[in-house]
């Protein structure tokens, strides 16, 4: 089986968080105008698309992108179909059985549109952390902008999520992708300064005959 994305394509029509950088491309120098090649310029938030997001992001003290270690972003992962509960703590999921699973991706809507900011969405609760943590859970991936509700100010579940040592990935693509086992791959930018940073998310199913 072969590698598929889930990442958002980045253009300008994604939608982006209200108020935030709108994003654009653009090239500064043609092909024409250089003799040689073109040249693009990109201006965007690091929270645009499908991206992670560093504990600097909501702690002046936390580790930005380039001090984030890179296996949290590649290895296996599990899908989970959660997509009947309004919010997701430890008493939903304890109805899955998440025992060695290090990376897992929440599928919480069956349709998404990469072009609209959600009015609402489904959001995590901070008691999810410590119940994902026991399992062994490093990563958290979810397809909506955010872990915690779009007006909250708090951040409870991204504050409990790295406290337990879980990262955080965000805006990812699964309303065509069935609930399972899979290879990931969602590395961030080597970007040294940045409180997030886009990724390109690919999974690969895990077969277990070749
Ligand atoms: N881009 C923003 C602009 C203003 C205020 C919040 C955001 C966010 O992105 C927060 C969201 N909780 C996030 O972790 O991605
Ligand atoms: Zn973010
Ligand atoms: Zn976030």
């Amino acid at each position: 089986m072969e590698w598929f994305d889930i990442s958002q394509p980045l253009n300008k029509n994604i939608a982006v968080w209200p108020g935030d950088t709108p994003f654009s491309f653009e090239l500064s120098c043609t092909k024409e105008h250089s003799g040689s090649v073109n040249i693009g310029k990109l201006t965007m938030s690091t929270h645009t698309g499908t991206h992670i997001d560093a504990p600097f992001h909501f702690d002046h003290e936390g580790r930005k992108v380039l001090d984030l270690d890179i296996h949290i972003y590649i290895g296996p992962a599990r899908v989970i179909d959660v997509s009947n509960y309004d919010s997701i703590g430890a008493k939903e999921l304890s109805a899955y059985d998440l025992e060695g699973v290090s990376r897992l991706l929440l599928r919480t809507s069956s349709s998404s549109n990469p072009h609209r900011f959600p009015e609402t969405i489904t959001s995590l609760r901070a008691d999810i952390a410590p119940f994902l943590q026991e399992k062994g859970v490093r990563l958290i991936g979810v397809d909506v902008p955010s872990v915690d509700p779009l007006d909250s100010k708090e951040l409870p579940a991204h504050h409990a999520l790295f406290k337990h040592g879980i990262h955080i990935l965000e805006n990812l693509m699964l309303h065509h992708v069935e609930p399972g086992m899979y290879e990931l791959i969602a590395l961030p930018l080597a970007l040294e300064e940045a409180d997030a940073s886009p990724v390109r998310a690919v999974l690969k199913p895990i077969s277990t005959k070749e």
